[in-house]
């Protein structure tokens, strides 16, 4: 049984479905932290494995149970976005657990779709490869912090195209279990990025000289604090990691820029080029060995064609080789530098085609990353 019940944890692979009895008593919204008992029926499989069985959670608060609890809360939570008996939804896979933000891009994206937590941003990247799942979402840039230059290396390393984009607003949030009120806080645990966009207003709130603890993800630090952290400990996080982690909220809204929106790449096996009668954008990543001159020809090879560039970032790699995947197989090579660019125009565009063709003169590596409709999302 407990094998069952680590599996979600262990292994994106696994399948988990559930049945709850009695049913009135627990829903993943309403788990029973504080209930005596209750009966969780659990089945998974992973295609080759599987089985059936039935959890007693006697005492909630101890912490085996509660460990227990955690999974079976994340296996009700992936049954709960399936879309009937037997049939699995459009899978999207994400770095983090339920009540990410991750997650909420990805079920803003994807509505109805069953979101696939994994460890790592490589681990979801993977799924997709591996057909596990049918897209990734994958944050790239925030407009207060700027991009995030890991993730930019990885869409280099997976053989995955973006077919969408999407400006999410962050609106974080300050949790501690119930009963624990603001002036007991004496430790806040939040994924580093968090702890960076919510700085001065934790001063404000009198949480200056409070210790910081960094998390994977914003929902795990949620459910850290929930599962064990020593009382006074908060988290940062989203409303909705609240109600999934029975947690309260202490302060909503409390990151220092009220314009703080994080972009994520929707990513996915095969390219789906929109046609250029609509708004659209086209990532590639131009790689040079070191000749002069490079970036001035691609800014021309642009900027003649009346294509409008809204992202150039420039990575040097000499020294750090970069594992590479382009149309043939993967390679690993020091580049002297590679730009990421993305321009407003679709592959479907004639400019774009040409433009493409002169690059490919002057550049030692040239891969297009997709076309995508342009999230229009206004940031204010
Ligand atoms: O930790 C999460 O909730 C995530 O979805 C990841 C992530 C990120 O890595 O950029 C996304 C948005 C938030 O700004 C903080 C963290």
């Amino acid at each position: 049984m407990d094998r069952l019940c680590r599996a979600p944890i262990n292994s994106s692979l696994w399948n988990i479905r559930t049945k709850v009895k009695p049913t009135p008593e627990i829903r993943s919204r309403d788990l029973p932290f504080n209930k005596p008992s209750a009966t969780v029926l659990v089945s998974a499989s992973n295609g080759a494995n599987g089985g059936n069985g039935a959890i007693n959670i006697k005492h909630i608060s101890e912490q085996k149970d509660r460990l227990l609890l955690t999974a079976v809360k994340r296996a009700l939570y992936t049954t709960e976005q399936e879309q009937g008996p037997g049939q699995v939804a459009f899978r999207v896979a994400y770095q983090g657990i339920p009540g990410a933000y991750s997650e909420e891009a990805a079920l803003a994206t994807h509505p109805g779709c069953q979101g696939l937590p994994c460890h790592t941003y490589a681990a979801a990247l993977q799924s997709v490869e591996s057909r596990v799942a049918d897209r990734a979402i994958l944050p790239v840039e925030s407009t207060v912090e700027g991009s995030i230059h890991r993730n930019y290396d990885l869409l280099l390393d997976h053989r995955l195209c973006i077919v969408g984009e999407i400006h999410y607003p962050v609106y974080y949030c300050l949790l501690a279990p119930p009963g624990v009120d603001r002036e007991e806080i004496k430790r806040v645990m939040a994924h580093p990025l968090a702890l960076s966009q919510c700085r001065r207003t934790l001063k404000t709130l009198g949480l200056a000289n409070v210790s910081m603890q960094t998390s994977d993800d914003t929902a795990g630090a949620a459910e850290c604090v929930s599962r064990n952290g020593p009382r006074g400990t908060a988290a940062i996080a989203s409303a909705r990691a609240a109600e999934i982690y029975g947690l309260r909220v202490l302060a909503r809204g409390i990151q220092d820029e009220s314009c703080n929106f994080t972009r994520f790449l929707i990513l996915a096996r095969d390219p789906i080029v929109p046609t250029a009668d609509r708004p659209c954008k086209t990532s590639i990543v131009v790689a040079h060995d070191g000749e002069l001159g490079v970036l001035f020809k691609v800014l021309s090879a642009f900027s003649f064609r009346d294509i409008n560039l809204t992202k150039l970032e420039s990575r040097p790699t000499k020294n750090r080789p970069l594992r590479v995947v382009g149309d043939g197989p993967a390679f690993v090579k020091e580049f002297h530098c590679v730009f990421y660019i993305d321009f407003e125009a679709s592959l479907s565009d004639r400019r774009v085609q040409n433009a493409l063709t002169e690059l490919k003169e002057f550049a030692s590596f040239l891969r297009v990353l997709g076309s995508y409709s342009v999230d229009a999302t206004p940031k204010a």
